[in-house]
Order: C-alpha cells, then sequence, then structure tokens
C-alpha cells in the first residue's frame, strides 16, 4: 500500500519520515495554505530523499504554466490537484506534463460527490478523496464517511484521506480497501511542523497489520 505524507516543509523531517517507510512525500504549492512551501524549500527537502519516494506537488486551481515550471524544477514525479480543477483541465495538465503522476483529489460530501469521480477516470492516474469542509480545501483533520466508501471500487488506484491518525488508521483500514492512505495533520505538531512520534507511531500500527 502506498502510504504519502503531506505537507512537508524540513528536509530532515522529510529525509526521517521517508526512512520510516513513506512512500510518497507531498509539498503544499496552494499560497493560503499555512503549509506553503516555495519551490526553492521543496528543492531543499527533494534534495535529501532517495529516488524511490514519490514526491507530489499539491495545487488548488493553479495555472497549468506555473504546474509544469514547479514540477520540472523541483524534479517533482506527481502533481495533485486538489482545487475544482474540470477533467478537461486534468486532462490538460497530462498533456503538459507526460511521465507524471497526475492526482485527482475530491472532497466527498456524499454518495452523490463519490459517484462523480468517474468523470475523472480517464484523465488522470490516480484519485485522492479527502473530507469535505466549506472554507478549507485540505490538511482540514476531518474524516469523510468511511460507511459509503466500502463498496467503492473506482477504475483508477486512490488514496483514502482525510483525519487519518496513528489513531485511527486501523478502523479506516478495516472498513475501506484503498491503494494508499494520505495523511497531513494527523501526524503534525503545528502546520508543516511533523511530529516524528506520531509518524512513527503510524508506521508500528500499520506493521501490526500487515503482520
Ligand atoms: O494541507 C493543506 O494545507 C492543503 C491546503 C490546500 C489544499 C490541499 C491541502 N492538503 C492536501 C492533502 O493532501 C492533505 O494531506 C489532505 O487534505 C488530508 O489532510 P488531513 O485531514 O490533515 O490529514
Amino acid at each position: 500500500m502506498r502510504i504519502k505524507i503531506c505537507g512537508i516543509r524540513d528536509p530532515l523531517q522529510g529525509q526521517a519520515i521517508a526512512d520510516n517507510g513513506a512512500t510518497a512525500l507531498g509539498f503544499i504549492c496552494v499560497e493560503s495554505s499555512p503549509r506553503y512551501v516555495t519551490l526553492e524549500q521543496i528543492q531543499l527537502v527533494v534534495a535529501k530523499l532517495p529516488s524511490h519516494i514519490d514526491k507530489i506537488g499539491v495545487f488548488a486551481n493553479a495555472n497549468p504554466t506555473e504546474i509544469a515550471f514547479i514540477a520540472n524544477n523541483s524534479a517533482l514525479t506527481g502533481v495533485q490537484l486538489h482545487g475544482n480543477e474540470s477533467p478537461e483541465f486534468c486532462k490538460q495538465v497530462r498533456e503538459i506534463l507526460p511521465g507524471i503522476e497526475i492526482i485527482k483529489a475530491l472532497r466527498i460530501r456524499n454518495v452523490e460527490d463519490l459517484d462523480n469521480t468517474a468523470t475523472f477516470t480517464d484523465y488522470v492516474d490516480t484519485l485522492l478523496l479527502d473530507a469535505y469542509h466549506p472554507q478549507q480545501l485540505g490538511g482540514t483533520g476531518q474524516t469523510l464517511d468511511w460507511n459509503i466508501l466500502e463498496e467503492f471500487k473506482p477504475g483508477r488506484p486512490w488514496f483514502l484521506a482525510g483525519g487519518l491518525t496513528p489513531d485511527n488508521i486501523a478502523s479506516a483500514l478495516n472498513k475501506v480497501k484503498p491503494n494508499g492512505i494520505d495523511l497531513s495533520s494527523g501526524v503534525e505538531k503545528a502546520p508543516a511542523d511533523k511530529d516524528l512520534d506520531k509518524v512513527a507511531k503510524l508506521f508500528e500500527q500499520l506493521t501490526v497489520r500487515s503482520c
């Protein structure tokens, strides 16, 4: 299973989280977020990471040229579109960035929102399901309704996100069978300042489950 830890800013924290077993790290390229990172900060983190770690830039309603500039200049392996991007927009980004994983994040309120994920299947590599919050796009710490996800089998691999923590990850994975998980505030001391003890506890929980 893929394990993505999002909202990384500090190079040493990024390295430690990768050493713990994360398969992907996420960088928030959304200026209004308290986890925002500049291109230069991403470059410093990426320089410390092994090549097998996926490096994902998170954007929201950004210009495709800006997305491509950051992706190409920081060796990102993927971009996560976390705003109101349309399937057509995802297709455009995929054409501009061939060879880069395109992840579409969708904020799920109900079964209708879940059904809407099918409109993206042909235009993205991966889906990410996050909780809905009326004011914030992501990193909210809110969980979505796992009950409606029990039978969710989209035509693309998918990440479960939204309010996951070392304390609830086992319950989430008992109900839901995603291809990956994504955590941010559940393993933080403060926005973009990751708590390495919580990260270690997360991996302990995941190891216990896989035994
Ligand atoms: O984390 C942010 O601040 C953020 C801001 C704007 C768009 C997306 C953002 N985060 C995207 C992520 O992938 C988070 O990991 C995801 O929302 C889950 O966050 P959390 O509920 O805190 O685990």
